[in-house]
């Protein structure tokens, strides 16, 4: 096996969920792409519960039946089914254990999860199968088909499903107008009536929403009048009292059980997860035990029926990730799952630092810094090793501390990695994340060149051998970096990434487009501003070889993107190497083409840097 196939073959378990019978189900990557598997006891021999070539996106048991619903999409379409698995520990062997539910014939729709009714009946999804540009909110019996959903809302934009009402009487819908401005609504099952929760000038962010255990209310965390994202409570004529406020940083994830009143709520603490567990009675919290995680990212909280457990994916710069489950009344957790590390040796992955750097109008810029521990141990004599700046997609995103298997992979064959949290990340406050809108784009690219400022006075680092690498939006800064900054990059790899914002905007999907354009400006008003930054009109400043990896099925970035780039990047005489794989999206998801695909982007590297 080739050293990057043994990495790429690192396995992911995460996205666990509890049955009834507290069987966990979740997601492994053990094929080569996560299907659901299932464990009845912690750390013994999982059983596969699906077996397809695609891959699975989430897994959620029913709360009165041994089954869940699971999301699969196709060739990374992102146009996600939705389908019942049968559960029971002794399936009738007669039965297909697998159940299409939003079958529509050759009608393909989105469909984003909205949750079980609790007493197992129902569920809710919103869907873009009536109107491809907007999404609607059925319902459906757990029994039913594809047709037989009930439409309970007509909706004109961005809305998704937050669970059902204690009682199953309502639902909490969102709608998103960026992704920083939600509104919430409560959606009464029975008359239809939509009750505005959320009313507000300006953006605000309302993320996270659960029901109160009364169903007078809900839960969310918001940055209403704050800096910051913190848990609050609105009750449903709309008065908003805060929970849990943190002047530092954000509260980030909620889950809440309905019987019990039992929470856990996270903070993302500069990229790092800190889990508080509790007790919710209406706008009280009541800390309980504190919960012993490892260093890293943790998330993905299901309670079990009783919330005397809940399971939760662990990961960590140097640990991949696995699923525990902790124990609400002492804290402890425990070790479920077992995803495989390929045979390449944990004591071998590599910690970051975490640094703050100077841009170029002073403001600091956190980013994670891994060196090779050969490179580590120099004390500054002979040669500096090379680095890829990685910058992550999002824009709205955060690098975080969790574990990335490529990363290891290129720290293993000397190259030191540095992962900038550029302005316009999440993470670091509203006004952050709003640092890099529509004309201030380019200041977060200016970021990267102060990055490689930094860089170059570092003793392990050798400033003549540096790496753009980017996925999706961070294709684009790549693409960005290599047109501004040309004589800094030894190489560029852009993978999914945007090379000219119009005909991104004029391609993507209709039912986000409005969505994007609240981030990057609006193809009616800023058509001018947008071609002038567009990477692709600036490609003959290119210098570095580029390396362009799409899929050819991208809903989010159109394939068109890569083409475009690579062909004019070759025009100009610039090395070029261009691979697109006709069954993946906005991303690689298949191990088969992942190996592939970083096979070529390592032999590409070798050759160039
Ligand atoms: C709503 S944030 C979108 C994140 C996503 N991931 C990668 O960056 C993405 O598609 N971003 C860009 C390409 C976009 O569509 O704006």
């Amino acid at each position: 096996m080739r050293d990057i196939e043994r990495y790429l073959n690192i396995r992911r378990a995460y996205g666990g969920t509890l049955t009834p019978d507290g069987t966990l189900a979740f997601l492994m990557t053990t094929t080569g792409v996560p299907q659901v598997w299932s464990l009845a006891e912690p750390e013994t021999w999982p059983e596969q519960r699906t077996f397809y070539d695609e891959s699975v996106s989430f897994v959620t048991a029913s709360p009165t039946r041994e089954e869940a619903v699971f999301g699969m999409d196709e060739g990374g379409d992102e146009r996600m089914q939705l389908y019942r698995l049968d559960l029971a520990p002794d399936p009738d062997p007669a039965a297909d254990p697998v159940v299409p539910l939003t079958d529509l014939g050759d009608r393909r729709a989105k469909h984003r999860w909205g949750g079980w009714s609790h007493d197992g009946e129902r569920f809710a999804f919103a869907s873009n199968r009536r109107d491809e540009a907007a999404f609607d909110v059925y319902v459906q019996g757990r029994g039913e088909g594809g047709e037989d959903a009930t439409l309970v809302h007509e909706g004109d934009g961005w809305l998704t499903v937050a669970g059902f009402s204690p009682d199953d009487s309502a639902l909490v819908v969102s709608e998103a107008y960026s992704s920083f401005d939600q509104d919430l609504y409560a959606l009464d099952l029975d008359s239809g009536d939509l009750t505005h929760l959320t009313p507000h000038e300006g953006s605000v962010r309302f993320l996270s929403a659960t029901w109160a255990p009364d169903g007078e209310g809900i839960y969310t965390a918001t940055d209403r009048d704050a800096d910051r994202l913190y848990l609050a409570h609105v009750a449903l004529d709309g008065t908003l009292t805060p929970v849990v406020e943190d002047e530092s940083w954000n509260v980030d994830g909620l889950a809440v059980d309905h019987d019990t009143g039992r929470a856990v709520y996270s903070r993302n603490v500069d990229g790092y997860t800190d889990l508080t567990v509790g007790d919710l009675d209406g706008t009280t919290f009541r800390e309980g035990q504190q919960v012993d995680l490892p260093r890293g990212v943790a998330g993905g909280v299901s309670f079990e029926a009783g919330a005397r457990r809940f399971s939760l994916t662990v990961t960590g710069s140097t640990d991949n990730s696995n699923v525990h489950l902790v124990d609400v009344d002492s804290g402890e957790t425990e070790r479920w799952t077992r995803a495989s590390t390929a045979g390449v040796p944990r004591e071998s992955f590599v910690e970051p630092d975490l640094v703050r750097y100077e841009s170029f109008d002073g403001r600091e810029i956190p980013a994670f810094f891994s060196v090779p521990p050969a490179a580590a141990e120099r004390d500054g004599d002979g040669e500096g090793v090379p680095v890829i700046v990685d910058i992550h997609g999002g824009p709205e995103s955060q690098r975080r501390p969790s574990f990335y298997a490529l990363k290891q992979y290129f720290l293993r064959h000397g190259y030191a990695v540095f992962e900038p949290n550029v302005r316009g990340s999440t993470g670091y406050g509203t006004a952050y994340t709003h640092l890099d809108d529509v004309e201030k784009r380019m200041d977060s690219v200016a970021d990267i060149e102060a990055a490689v400022e930094w860089l170059s006075n570092q003793s392990a680092v050798d400033p003549s051998r540096v790496v753009a690498f980017g996925g999706s939006y961070g294709g684009f800064m790549v693409l960005a970096a290599l047109t501004e900054y040309p004589d800094l990059w030894a190489a560029g790899v852009d993978v999914v990434g945007i090379a000219n914002f119009v005909t991104f905007l004029e391609n993507t999907g209709s039912w986000r487009r409005e969505l994007r354009e609240a981030e990057y400006g609006s193809l009616d008003d800023d058509r001018e501003f947008l071609e002038s930054i567009s990477p692709i009109n600036t490609i003959d400043a290119v210098r570095a070889p580029l390396f362009v990896l799409h899929g050819a099925n991208d809903p989010r970035v159109p394939v068109g993107e890569a083409r475009q780039v690579a062909a004019a990047a070759r025009e100009q005489g610039v090395p070029v190497e261009e691979l697109v794989f006709e069954d993946e999206g906005h991303g690689v998801a298949k191990l088969e083409n992942r190996v592939e695909a970083y096979s070529r982007i390592v032999s590409f590297l070798d050759e160039h840097v």
